[in-house]
C-alpha cells in the first residue's frame, strides 16, 4: 500500500461529465480503495437563508463554496484519518443535515467544476484532470438532468445558465484548463482516456518512492 494517496483532480463544465469519469475510475478501484470527494457536497451553508434568497445566489463563482472546509478535509483524508463530508441538497439549496462518515482510502478523487481554479488544492493534487464538453452538449444534458433530478423548470434553467453558469464557466472554469495535466474530451465515453487514467494511477500506488 502507498504511504501517501494518491490525489485525482477532476474537475469541467457543469455536465461535462466529471461524474461519469470518476464513477468509471471508481468502479475498477472500489474494492481496493478509493474515495470520492464531491466539490459541490461543500457549497456553503445557507440554511440561514430563506429559499427565496437562496435562489439568488450564484452558485458557480468560487466563493459559493466552503474551500476552507474542501482543504481541511483532503489534508485530514491525505493523513489517514477519516471525515466526516457534508451531503448537499440541490432541490432546498443548501447543506442537508446529515453527514457521511468517509474512511481514509489510497486513492482520492476530488471532483468539481472549480476545483483546478484554488492553488492550494491544486498543490494536493498529482493528477489533474479537465473534462471537455462542447457548451451545447452541456445545456442540453443540464435541461435533462435538473428537470428529472433537481426540480427545476425549462425557464429557471435557462435563466441561470444565462446569468451565472455561461458567465462563470467563462471566467473562471475555462481558463483553468491550463493547469490540467490530461484533458479529457466527451467525458464518460472516453475509454482510452479512462484507462490511461487507470494505469497512471496503479503505476503510483505500486511505486515504493510514492511517500
Ligand atoms: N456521453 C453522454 N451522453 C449523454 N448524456 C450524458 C453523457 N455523459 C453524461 N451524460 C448525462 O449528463 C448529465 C451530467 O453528467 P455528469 O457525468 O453528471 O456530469 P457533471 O458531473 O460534469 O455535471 C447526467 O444526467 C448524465 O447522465
Ligand atoms: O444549490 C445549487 C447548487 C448548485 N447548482 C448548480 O449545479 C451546478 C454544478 O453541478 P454539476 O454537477 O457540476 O453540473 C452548477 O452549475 C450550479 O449552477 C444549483 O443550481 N443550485
Amino acid at each position: 500500500m502507498a504511504n501517501r494517496p494518491v490525489v485525482i483532480g477532476i474537475a469541467g463544465g457543469s455536465c461535462s461529465g466529471k461524474t461519469s469519469v470518476t464513477r468509471a475510475i471508481y468502479e475498477v478501484f472500489k474494492d481496493h480503495s478509493v474515495v470520492v470527494i464531491e466539490q459541490d457536497y461543500y457549497y456553503k451553508d445557507q440554511g440561514h437563508m430563506s429559499f427565496e434568497e437562496r435562489l439568488q445566489t450564484n452558485y458557480d463563482h468560487p466563493l459559493a463554496f466552503d474551500t476552507e472546509l474542501l482543504i481541511e478535509h483532503i489534508h485530514t483524508l491525505i493523513e489517514r484519518q477519516p471525515i466526516d463530508k457534508p451531503v448537499y441538497d440541490y432541490v432546498q439549496h443548501t447543506r442537508a443535515s446529515d453527514v457521511i462518515h468517509v474512511a481514509p482510502k489510497d486513492v482520492i478523487i476530488v471532483e468539481g467544476m472549480l476545483v483546478l481554479e484554488d492553488e492550494r488544492l491544486r498543490d494536493l493534487m498529482d493528477i489533474k484532470l479537465f473534462v471537455d464538453t462542447d457548451a451545447d452538449l452541456r445545456i442540453i444534458r443540464r435541461m435533462q438532468r435538473d428537470i428529472k433530478e433537481r426540480g427545476r423548470t425549462t425557464e429557471s434553467i435557462i435563466e441561470q445558465y444565462l446569468t451565472t453558469v455561461r458567465p462563470m464557466h467563462n471566467m473562471f472554469i475555462e481558463p483553468t484548463k491550463r493547469y490540467a495535466d490530461v484533458i479529457v474530451p466527451e467525458g464518460g465515453d472516453n475509454g482510452v482516456a479512462i484507462d490511461l487514467m487507470v494505469t497512471k494511477i496503479k503505476t503510483i500506488l505500486e511505486t515504493e518512492s510514492n511517500v
